[in-house]
Parts: C-alpha cells; structure tokens; sequence
C-alpha cells in the first residue's frame, strides 16, 4: 500500500487532529491561516483554535489576481501562472507560520486549503451549468509542505446541486448552533452571507444565503476614489456623507435582490462597473462620502431584507445574530445592522469562543476534518437547500 494512503486512514483513525484551515477571501487582503485540533465530527465536533494568523499579500501580488478576477477577459497565461504562483506562495506562509509557532509539519495532519476564488458563477436561467473556480493548486501545497492537503471544497457541492457557496453552513450548523435558541450567523466579507441556525437544530429548518454585497463595493469604491485608501475605516469617510435614499433604492432594486433564496453571488456582478451603471441610467449626483453612506446603508439593508423575506418569523422571535468577517469591525454597518433589527440581539461572533477574523479559515479545516471522518456521507443528504456531502480534493505530499 501508498505508506501515504495508510496514513490518511490512520489520521482519520486519531481520536484528535490537527488541521491548518486557509482562506483568502474575495477582499485580496491575504491569507488567514488557522491551527486547528479538532476531535469528533458532525455535531460532535470539538474545536480548539491553537494559532491563528492573516499575513497580507505583497501589492504586487494583490495586483496580480486582480488582474483575472471576476473578469470577463483576461490574459489565460497569467491565470495559468497564477494556479501555481499563489499555491507556492500559501506553502511558503504555511512553512513561515509553522515555524514562527513552533509547530513542524509533521505534527499537522492536514491542510485545508480553499484557493482563491476567481470567478464564480451560478447561472440562474438557461442550459448552462453553475461553476465556480479556485486557484491555488492543492498538489503543489501538499508537495512543498509535506502535508496532506484537502482543496477545491466548491466543485464537489455545484455537482449535487448546490451553487458552490456558502460553505460556512457546515461549520455554522456543527459549531454554532444550539438547541432551544434561534441563532443566526452573518459574515460579512467582500459579500454578505447567512446561516439560520433553528432552536429545533433539525437540519431542515436551516437557511443559508449569500445576501448581496458586504465590503465589496465599499472597498472598490474606496480604492477608486481615495488614492492610498484601502478600505473606509472605522467608517470615518462614510459618516461625513449623508443617505441617497434614491440611490440605495435603486440599487435594492436590483435583479440579484429579487431572485429566490437561497442564491450566492460574487463581485462578477457586484461591481463598480454595475454602481456607475445605475447612477448614470438615473442622472444621479452624489459625492464620494454620499456614495459610501448609501452603500454601507445598501450592505446594511440588503443584508436586513434577506432575513426578513427568508425567515419571515424572526420578526416575532426571540433570534441572536452574530456577526462576523471584516464588516463586524465597520461601527457605522454595525450600528445600522442593530438599528434596523431592533428585535434581535446583535454581537460579534468572538463571544463563540472563535476569533471572528479566524471564523472562515476554521470552517474549512472543518470541513476537511468532516471528509476525513464522517461515516454516515450519502448522496442525499442536506442542510436544509444545501446538499450535505464530503468536500474537498486530497493531495498527497509525494
Ligand atoms: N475597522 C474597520 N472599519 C471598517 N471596515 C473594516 C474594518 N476592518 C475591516 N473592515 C472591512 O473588512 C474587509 C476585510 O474583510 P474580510 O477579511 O472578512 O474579507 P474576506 O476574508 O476577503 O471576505 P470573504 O472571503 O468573506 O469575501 C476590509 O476590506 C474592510 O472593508
Ligand atoms: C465563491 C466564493 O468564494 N464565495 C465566498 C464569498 O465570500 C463570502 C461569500 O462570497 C461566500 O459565498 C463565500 O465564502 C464563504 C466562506 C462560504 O462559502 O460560506
């Protein structure tokens, strides 16, 4: 036998492992990293969060993956490179990581990796089929590291019929949820998304959507028009603006917000090009800081009106939210958020006992531990509109 195959039945046979969960959102800040022990699995599973990181990309190479994301023409060169590029890259900041922690390869079990999302593309009309697309190959990360490595987790859920996204309903449902207490978990990165997690914890009754734009328009926008700004931090431009109620209701408007639950979405539609768009179809003039007040309103309402039109009963009970992902840290979208939902108690998710900026790098070393270990996997399972499967590709170091 491959001494590499009766390793993978021996780790799946420990009764704890320790698994590195990476994620590198569509915000192309970098990449987080996250150590995790995890014993059990489904709604057994045990979470120790042992490290966890973000180390930021070098300008160049933020530059570089813009270049092919979300595009709609690209030089194929440059993504081929970059499948490879950005693989060696992420093993260089494992290895890097590992060290600073005092921790060697050998002790981690396995790597999950989710890739960089490039394009992603669920087709609502038509014959063609959903897609999505990682970059960040897995074999080179299990070559250069020496460690197992689970990737690509999108693919495998578009072929049960699923839209490849949101994933965090796994990790959600088996960390999160509790019985006797209606919970939801927002995460609000480059998009919004939410996990409606039952008092009755039946996986039935749990919704999960992506909700429309979190800080991917903000963020854009900001760039574009703040030279040297990144991001619009502590919404301190925001705040000097003032609501464009026209605007953000043209914008609610939008085909995407109309569209059934549960739905995923990405910057392929949600896009500067889409905002110039309906400002210019409309004759509307607004400056900079009106523009970022109206969007951070847009994340804050569009977020608001996907609970209300998809659990329609939270507006008569008792449900916590918990947010988490870079717009957790906006005050403005924070307050808003609790503004709008006065019903409901709003906290950040680091009140669950995981980092909130570690959240989604701990929910794929989770589902890798899941592929590992679960043994009840069959084809037709769901979390609620999700198909319930084992996610994820294996590379072998060698
Ligand atoms: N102090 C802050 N004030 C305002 N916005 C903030 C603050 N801190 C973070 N953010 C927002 O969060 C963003 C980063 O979010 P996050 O790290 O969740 O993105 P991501 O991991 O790429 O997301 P995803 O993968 O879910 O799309 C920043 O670009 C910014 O918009
Ligand atoms: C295709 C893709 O990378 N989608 C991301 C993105 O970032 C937020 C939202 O859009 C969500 O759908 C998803 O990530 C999280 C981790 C998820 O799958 O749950």
């Amino acid at each position: 036998m491959n001494p590499q195959i009766a390793q993978l039945y021996q780790i799946a046979q420990k009764p704890s492992r320790l698994i590195l969960g990476l994620m590198s959102g569509t915000s192309l800040d970098g990449l987080d990293l996250a150590l995790c022990r995890f014993s059990g699995f489904g709604l057994n599973t045990q979470v120790e969060l042992v490290k966890h990181q973000t180390i930021a990309y070098p300008e160049e190479f933020k530059q570089a993956i813009r270049e092919v994301f979300a595009k709609e023409q690209i030089h194929f060169p440059s993504l081929s490179t970059l499948n490879a590029q950005i693989a060696r890259l992420h093993a260089q900041y494992i290895l890097d990581s590992l060290q600073s922690w005092g921790i060697t390869p050998q002790e981690v079990d396995a790597i999950a990796s989710h890739g960089q999302t490039v394009m992603h593309r669920p087709m609502r009309s038509g014959n063609l089929p959903d897609s999505t697309l990682q970059i960040g190959d897995g074999d080179h990360i299990a070559h250069l590291t020496g460690i197992i490595t689970l990737s690509d987790f999108r693919q495998k859920h578009i072929a049960g019929g699923g839209e490849g996204a949101p994933l965090a309903v796994y990790g959600d449902y088996f960390l999160f949820s509790k019985k006797g207490e209606h919970r939801i978990l927002l995460n609000i990165g480059g998009i919004g998304n939410f996990t409606y997690l039952s008092a009755s914890q039946d996986p039935k009754d749990i919704l999960v959507t992506d909700t429309g734009p979190g800080n991917t328009l903000l963020d854009a926008y900001v760039r574009q028009h703040f030279p040297g700004f990144h991001y619009d931090k502590d919404a301190r431009l925001a705040r000097q603006g003032i609501l464009h109620i026209p605007l953000l209701d043209s914008l609610l408007n939008l085909p995407f917000f109309q569209e059934a639950f549960p739905k995923s979405t990405g910057p392929e539609y949600f896009n500067l090009a889409l905002l110039n768009q309906v400002i210019q179809e409309n004759g509307y003039s607004l400056t900079p800081v009106d523009t970022l007040r109206t969007l951070t309103e847009l994340t804050a309402q569009s977020i608001s009106k996907a609970m209300q039109r998809y659990i329609p009963a939270i507006q008569t009970m008792d449900c916590r939210l918990i947010v988490s992902g870079g717009g957790s840290k906006n005050p403005l979208l924070m307050e808003r958020l609790a503004k709008i939902n006065p019903h409901m108690q709003v906290s950040e998710s680091d009140q669950l006992g995981i980092a909130s900026e570690a959240k989604e790098a701990v929910l794929f070393a989770l589902l890798a531990n899941e592929t590992l270990m679960d043994d009840q996997v069959a084809a037709n399972r769901r979390l609620g509109d999700s198909p319930w499967l084992s996610l994820g590709k294996i590379s072998l170091p060698n």
